[in-house]
């Protein structure tokens, strides 16, 4: 049994072998003896052979993108074999974390297992002698996976097997990607028509939920939430709702909004876009932005309370500055029209929101950002549109503690408990916090960084108390004032019914004489 295993095993390995041959043949062989070479190789093969091939090419019929299933195969084969391969190929490709990507070069054969069976992955590719002119840099050459494997595991290999190479194969390009941070530039006008795109840079945040300071339980919560949310496909479609989730991110500057858009983005492996309402001039731009987003993606959307004001209506600000840029008249009139109906308004942006992702695949995340969240719309935070509300604020103790451990390795020290008691004692943002006890040179030890902070709460507890005292003298000036501006007032007004009540016995005494 073993041999006769051992013999199919073989004669895979060799079928594999005469499909490679049959490919250098196609690029030495004249067309004529090539077409005959084929009709009799693939007879012989299928006749002799008890294994079956499947074959995956790079692009498609009209060759304009790249498979995604040989992609997510490459990708695979790539993680799982490059190690033994002995010739590899090294290519540069855009969104990888890695200077270059190895694979499987051409012509090289390697074995893989599922389930206690074996299949055979060739990569070949091939050039056909034409002299004909295309427009797209790979037509010359055609890529191609072959995958041989005994035909008595058909249905375990076309069906589990090419399953879980894909599913591997994406993952792994998902966890190796490069994240991206998008944002929108200004919309430019041509004509009266306006176009407005998204640029990227390559987003490299290095807060992650390890370097966030605050309570713990809180920020497994947060956790929990995104993880679910990952893991909710089935349940979002069960349900019929778009398979997305609003976070309403709210606290005083310096407490760690971006910071935690960011550890978010880190943790979920997904790009960043940054969406700049005050850049956007029409409801229509804003359809197509969110529209251009992909899937596993946060759109930010910062300061929500200064980029539209209450009412829903873009801030009058740019408005004007748009009215400079319109000197055509075409131009001018388009702008005109378009002012009448089409502004960027609250409602504009919850209705895309809800719409347009109602009707794209795949998960996106919304996060609005504000410093005031009760200058927002009631509209706007309702549940249902922001699904969660995360309250960042001054640094407590435990968010101090998870700074002290990343920032000077220390888990607990006799200042701590000083320290608990100022923070309990004064409002400090953990920027201020992070800035106060990170090391200023390298003699600076944990102990001076520890007391560096005391002695800037102790300052902060000091200015706001006198503060409070000057706040407290204000008012009671103000109140003093406004007692003698009454009694000024009260003075007067008796002064004046005195005044009043004299010359009425005037003319009482006048009328009397008459
Ligand atoms: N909770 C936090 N955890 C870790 N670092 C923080 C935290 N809050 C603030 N920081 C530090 O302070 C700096 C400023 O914080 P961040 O920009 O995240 O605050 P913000 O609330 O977004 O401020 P703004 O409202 O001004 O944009 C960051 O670079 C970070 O190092």
């Amino acid at each position: 049994m073993g041999f006769v295993e051992d013999l199919w095993a073989k004669s895979g390995s060799i079928m594999a072998t005469i499909m490679f041959v049959y490919a250098m043949s196609e690029k030495f062989l004249p067309p004529h003896l090539l077409a005959y070479l084929r009709k009799y190789t693939h007879k012989l093969a299928s006749f002799v052979s008890p294994y079956i091939q499947i074959i995956f090419h790079e692009f498609g019929g009209e060759r304009l993108k790249r498979s995604d299933a040989f992609t997510a195969i490459q990708t695979y084969l790539s993680a799982n074999s490059s190690h033994r391969v002995r010739r590899l190929k090294a290519e540069v490709v855009k969104d990888s974390q890695t200077p270059f990507v190895l694979s499987m070069a051409d012509n090289e054969e390697i074995t893989d297992e599922f389930q206690g069976v074996k299949v055979w992955w060739t990569s070949t590719s091939t050039t056909p002698k034409t002299q004909s002119f295309s427009f797209y840099p790979a037509s010359d050459e055609k890529r191609f996976l072959t995958l041989s494997f005994h035909k008595r595991y058909r249905d375990l290999i076309t069906g589990p097997y090419l399953k879980h190479v894909i599913d591997e194969g994406k993952a792994i390009a998902i966890k190796n990607r490069q994240l991206k941070l998008y944002t929108n530039n200004p919309s430019s006008r041509w004509y009266g028509y306006r176009s407005t795109k998204w640029s990227h840079i390559v987003f490299e945040h290095p807060a992650t939920f390890e370097t966030l300071a605050m309570e713990p339980e809180k920020k497994q919560e947060i956790v929990n939430d995104l993880v679910k949310f990952r893991n909710g496909k089935e349940y979002y479609a069960k349900i019929g709702k778009a398979w997305k989730r609003g976070y309403l991110l709210y606290g005083p500057p310096g407490t760690g909004k971006s910071s935690m858009i960011a550890a978010m983005a880190n943790f979920m492996n997904y790009d960043v876009y940054d969406l700049e309402l005050t850049a956007v001039k029409e409801n229509a731009e804003l359809r197509k932005l969110l529209i251009d987003t992909s899937s596993k993606s946060i759109i930010v959307i910062e300061d929500i309370d200064c980029s539209l004001d209450l009412t829903g209506q873009r801030k009058k600000k740019e408005k004007k500055d748009d009215n400079k840029e319109a000197k055509d008249p075409i131009a001018k009139m388009a702008e005109e029209e378009e002012n009448k109906d089409s502004k960027v308004t609250l409602s504009g942006l919850l209705n895309c929101i809800d719409g347009i992702w109602s009707a794209c695949s795949g998960e996106r995340i919304i996060i609005f950002t504000t410093n005031f969240v009760d200058k927002l719309d009631p509209a706007l935070i309702r549940r249902g549109r922001m699904d969660k509300r995360i309250v960042l604020s001054y640094c407590c103790y435990e968010a101090f503690k998870v700074f002290a451990k990343n920032y000077l390795g220390v888990e607990s020290h006799e200042l701590f408990p000083k320290i608990e008691e100022l923070l309990g004692e004064t409002n400090m943002t953990p920027a201020d916090v992070a800035e106060n006890l990170m090391p200023k040179s390298i003699n600076e030890d944990a102990q001076t960084c520890l007391q560096n902070l005391i002695n800037a709460l102790e300052l902060s507890k000091e200015e706001a108390k006198k503060k409070t005292e000057e706040e407290t003298k204000k008012k009671a000036e103000e109140e003093e004032a406004r007692l003698e501006a009454e009694k000024e007032k009260e003075e007067c007004a008796q002064q004046e019914v005195k005044a009043n009540g004299k010359s009425g016995d005037v003319v009482k005494e006048n009328g009397f004489s008459h």
